[in-house]
């Protein structure tokens, strides 16, 4: 089965399009988790019992684990999600010379419980630094098209002599790379007339849209746009798993004991599916 039938599959099951960002700011963990084997792993673990009768997908993001303990939290977290059926993106922002390439790919793996179903990866070295995580079938490949920065417009909007936009040329050739019906864009919630614009260009590639909730980025059209045959993904990182950070009453669950701040994820991540919900 192919990662977006997958994928599919969960958001009718969940009936959600929500992507759950785990990217856990050690300065942000809960005091009375810190002093765990692995912080990040028992925070993640808290926020996946909480949130995962509402995700479409998690996305860890890679920057958060980089670091010898972070990687067997990343490793714990992706099959603890897997473990409640939740596909995982692991968003790498990978890309190199074919030869490294082919090392980055190996970060997913659709039948290892312990790697990432999907990848988020960079088009700027071209088709062959792409090439091994296209090759591959099962997994999916989430291009970087026009990301949610203020600093996106700097390169992406750039009007090259054909008159096209550099993000609407990463659109046309992911279009060409789809061969294995493995390619979606990540388009920002932040550029809301982009994404509906890249709809139009590419009506089969389904996008990941990061930037609602901490980004203020446009959910209406992330989920009118983002959805190509009611498939793609809407992601909120901090806005779900900081939650009760906004809560005064909820505050003795980050300072203290107690693992309100999960409660507090979960409602997030409730309220933003139905907001989704009611522009599918
Ligand atoms: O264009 C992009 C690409 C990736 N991201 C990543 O998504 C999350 C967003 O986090 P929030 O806390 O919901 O703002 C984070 O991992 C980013 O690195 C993005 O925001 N924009």
């Amino acid at each position: 089965m192919s990662f977006f039938e997958r994928l599919a599959g969960r958001i009718e099951e969940v009936d959600s399009v929500v992507c759950v960002g785990l990217d856990p700011d050690p300065s942000r963990i809960p005091e009375h988790l810190r002093d765990r084997d692995l912080p990040r792993w028992a925070f993640n673990r808290r926020i996946i019992d909480a949130t995962h009768s509402h995700a479409a997908a998690y996305k860890p993001n890679a920057a958060f684990y980089e670091d010898p303990d972070g990687w067997r939290a990343l490793t714990e977290t992706i099959a603890y999600a897997h473990g409640k059926d939740v596909p995982v993106i692991l968003d790498a922002k990978r890309a190199d010379i074919g030869n490294t390439a082919r090392q980055y790919a190996k970060l997913v793996d659709p039948d290892h419980s312990h790697s990432a179903d999907a990848i988020t990866v960079n088009p700027y070295m071209g088709r062959d630094s792409l090439e091994p995580f296209l090759l591959q079938e099962g997994i999916g490949v989430f291009v970087l098209c026009r990301t949610s920065n203020p600093g996106g417009s700097d390169l992406q909007d750039l009007e090259l002599a054909s008159g096209e936009a550099v993000y609407e040329r990463v659109a046309a050739l992911c279009d060409l790379w789809n061969a294995n019906g493995n390619v979606g864009l990540v388009v920002g919630a932040t550029a809301p007339e982009e994404i509906e614009e890249l709809r139009e260009q590419v009506p089969d590639l389904p996008f990941l849209v990061p930037g609602v909730g901490s980004q203020g980025g446009d959910a209406e059209a992330a989920v009118e746009f983002g959805l190509s045959e009611g498939v793609g993904v809407v992601n909120s990182s901090r806005g779900i798993i900081f939650a009760g950070e906004q809560d005064s009453e909820r505050r003795s669950g980050i300072d203290g004991e107690s693992d309100d701040f999960a409660k507090a994820a979960g409602e997030a991540a409730k309220r933003l599916k139905k907001r989704l919900n009611r522009y599918r």
